[in-house]
């Protein structure tokens, strides 16, 4: 499409809209620079803490995605995992547009409203960090969520190394979700039927998490990398439900995954059942678990099999 045209459509379409369409293509050469810095090697690895490291790829991607969304967006809130460190965007991290794909829907009207200090933007430049120094580069994914007025909404998980063959042969996948506009990038599709199939954690796993798939007597536990990664898995119909009772995920993990899969008619909330807040003043980490399920799962019916000594050990959300 010509840029002229693209801009035109671009300038007529709601806030909400355009974030989403920006988040597309940033997400999209933020995995071209995770590709870009595994493939030279140098990986410039930091320990953050335990269990948790950062490499080039987070900080380079982190400053790809901020920094082309603030040039676009400079009055809404971005929250980054990698902190608020300025740095210099090379003119080749430049992303003009959006992705014409998404600027050519009909935005839904609950959308038309929505005003720059309603939204937080919550951006994982690189999920499965883990993973990604092992060589297990499938379970890579960006996430871009957008939040308004608290709720997960919709966001941008790509894949940079989708199905890949080698390292120098891929061009990832990016997927998308708007909750009443609804998904592109990827096909919904049921779990199997009479089965239960839970993913969870690979590189964080505790006694609680143990005993608590034990409780729920799982067909087939499947252990992987990323909370992206594993949502994906539950968008595909390739599990049930992602169940993780524990609290090292934050805000920048789940947003974009929670937002595109109630999109896809499916459910993210806590082990108490209440979805997370996302508004800007909220405490990163996600205290009170994870059980993510697949559009034909009922997620109230597996919540009730976990254990109330599990259950008991997180915090119930604060009604305000
Ligand atoms: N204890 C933890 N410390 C730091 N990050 C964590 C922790 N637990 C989970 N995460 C984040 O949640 C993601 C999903 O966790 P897991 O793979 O263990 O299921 C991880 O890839 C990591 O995101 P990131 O890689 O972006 O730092
Ligand atoms: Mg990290
Ligand atoms: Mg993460
Ligand atoms: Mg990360």
């Amino acid at each position: 499409m010509p840029l002229r045209t693209l801009y035109n459509m671009a300038q007529n379409k709601p806030l909400v809209q355009k974030l989403l369409a920006s988040s597309y293509t940033a997400a999209t050469k933020a995995g071209k620079i995770i590709r870009d810095i595994m493939s030279a090697g140098e990986l410039g690895i930091v320990e953050k803490g335990i269990n948790d490291l950062q490499t080039e790829a987070d900080r380079s991607a982190q400053c790809c995605i901020i920094s082309n969304l603030t040039r676009e967006f400079p009055k809404v809130t971005i929250i980054g995992e990698e902190g608020q460190s300025q740095c210099d965007l090379p003119s080749d991290w430049v992303v003009p547009d959006g992705d014409a794909e998404i600027l050519g829907k009909q935005c839904p009207e609950e959308y038309l409203n929505v005003k720059d200090e309603d939204i937080v933007v919550w951006v994982d430049p690189l999920d499965g960090t883990s993973e990604y120094t092992q060589g297990l580069l499938d379970h890579v994914t960006v996430l871009i969520g957008l939040s308004v007025k608290g709720r997960a909404v919709g966001g941008i998980i790509h894949q940079p190394y989708y199905n890949y063959k080698s390292v120098k042969n891929t061009e990832g996948r990016t997927m998308w979700g708007l909750v009443g506009m609804g998904v592109g990038g990827f096909t919904p599709l049921d779990a199997p039927k009479d089965k239960l199939i839970i993913t969870t954690t690979r590189s964080h796993n505790s006694p609680v998490v143990v005993q608590t798939l034990e409780a729920l007597k799982p067909d087939e536990v499947v252990r992987v990398g990323g909370a992206g990664h594993k949502v994906l898995l539950v968008l595909e119909g390739q599990a049930h439900a992602y169940l993780y009772p524990s609290s090292g995920c934050k805000k920048w993990d789940t947003c974009a995954p929670e937002g595109i899969l109630e999109a896809a008619g499916g459910k993210l909330v806590d082990v108490h059942g209440d979805h997370y807040d996302y508004h800007k003043e909220v405490e990163h980490p996600n205290t009170r678990g994870i059980l993510a399920t697949n559009r034909t799962v009922d997620n109230a019916a597996l919540l009730k099999k976990i254990p109330e000594s599990v259950v008991s050990k997180f915090p119930k959300k604060q009604k305000v």
